[in-house]
């Protein structure tokens, strides 16, 4: 089985997902901003929109996997269960008497239902020790509202936790305490499922940070690299280093992005939507900048050149007279609107057609205008989480473009 992606609107092959499952319904309005939520959703309606993203990839001849399934398979290695359930209880916070408590409980569980429970978590509750105190002091003085596993409803943006590139995986470094967790179970299933043995690593999570989410394959070759909130300039760094060294690319664009939540990856102001041309934010489009990296020769540093506007430098690179710009929204306050929405976050599923949400009418007309085909989904519930479709899926194999 060969995975291999190496720009961001080759035809889309094979694609990782996760439905959302009980992991939602442990968001409470106590714990929703640590948890990097904005919103309570609707947890069954999410599915239904999940699942209605899924079957209008699947209409297209994607292959879709789902994160729990493949984990499912995972847990049956008996290495891998090992390592997974040593990984949950190392926690600092359970102390050695819940410690052994949690064991105990995981140990009774089939692959399916432990699968269940390293992404939805396990509550205070769940744990069900009784009056006695079996749980030793650390159970007893738990709030009843507190996790003993934490859930990891961020999970359903799949683009965050793992990425490839050519024929390689990077299970990334995620910089968020809520979703740290992650990587463990992204990390467990390329290295332990039959289906990706042999495959090689281009970045590891205990690595400087960096989200998949800011990472875009804008040409074979070339990527561009977000930093900011998540992604820091270390691990964007580290990353050149990793994919000079595996001849994975000759350039890196280093894209500073500001560091807050509505732009928390560069993938919320910026997607491909066809091989020269971007989906962009318009409040930042021409004042973005990047560095340019490129390899350094006989393992010298890379060189930095730059900075330099971004659409300049990534058309550069790219080898294009210029790169076309399709504006999110017509006016500011529209463009603000729509991008928060994730308007911005477009999934390609081949050269100028991509699927994003229904609800950003402006952005969507500004497409059809482009010459671009939008395959709309519905996105109430699955958007409370700021994550468009991009950010929900991970792709495996495109069509290269590479000639
Ligand atoms: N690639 C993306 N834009 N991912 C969106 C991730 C959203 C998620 N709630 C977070 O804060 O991490």
């Amino acid at each position: 089985m060969t995975h291999y992606v190496d720009s961001e609107v080759g035809r889309l092959g094979t694609v990782l997902l996760h439905r959302p499952g009980p992991e939602l319904a442990r968001l409470t309005p106590r714990n929703n901003d640590s948890l990097l939520f904005d919103a309570i959703p609707w947890v069954s309606r999410a599915q239904e929109e999940h699942d209605a993203f899924a079957g209008a990839l699947r209409e297209r001849g994607v292959e879709v996997l789902y994160l729990t399934d493949l984990l499912t398979d995972t847990l049956a290695v008996a290495d891998a269960r090992a390592e997974l359930t040593e990984q949950v209880l190392a926690s600092p916070r359970l102390g050695d008497t819940l410690r052994a408590r949690v064991a105990a409980h995981l140990t009774y569980l089939d692959p399916a239902a432990l699968a269940g429970v390293l992404v939805a978590g396990l509550a205070h509750e769940e744990l069900r020790l009784g009056g006695d105190r079996r749980g030793g002091l650390v159970y007893t003085l738990m709030d009843r509202h507190d996790f003993v596993i934490a859930p990891l409803p961020n999970l359903l943006f799949t683009r965050d936790s793992s990425l490839w590139i050519g024929t390689r995986v990077g299970v990334t470094s995620l910089a968020m305490p809520a979703r740290r967790r992650e990587t463990t179970l992204t990390d467990a299933i390329y290295r332990h499922h039959p289906r990706f043995a042999g495959t090689e690593f281009v970045y590891r999570p205990d690595l400087e940070h960096l989200e998949g989410g800011d990472v875009l394959l804008l040409a074979p070759g070339v990527l561009a690299v977000g930093v900011g909130e998540r992604t820091t300039p270390a691990g964007a760094e580290r990353l050149a280093r990793r994919v000079f060294a595996a001849g994975l690319a000759h350039t890196i664009l280093v894209v500073p992005i500001a560091q807050e939540r509505a732009t928390m990856h560069l993938d919320t102001v910026c997607t491909m939507v066809d091989v020269d041309a971007v989906l962009m934010y318009p409040n930042v489009a021409h004042t973005l900048s990047a560095y340019t990296v490129i390899a350094g020769t006989d393992g010298d540093d890379p060189r930095v050149d730059g900075p330099a506007p971004f659409l300049r430098a990534a058309a550069d690179a790219m080898d294009l007279d210029q790169l076309r710009v399709i504006d999110t929204g017509l006016d500011p306050v529209t463009a603000e609107r729509e991008q928060w929405d994730d308007g911005n976050n477009t999934l390609a599923l081949a050269p100028r057609l991509c699927v994003g949400y229904e609800r950003n009418v402006e952005t969507n007309a500004q497409l059809e205008r482009a010459g671009i085909e939008l395959v709309p989904i519905a996105g109430s519930e699955l958007g409370s989480g700021r994550g468009g479709p991009r950010c929900m899926s991970c792709p495996l194999v495109r069509a290269p473009l590479r000639g």
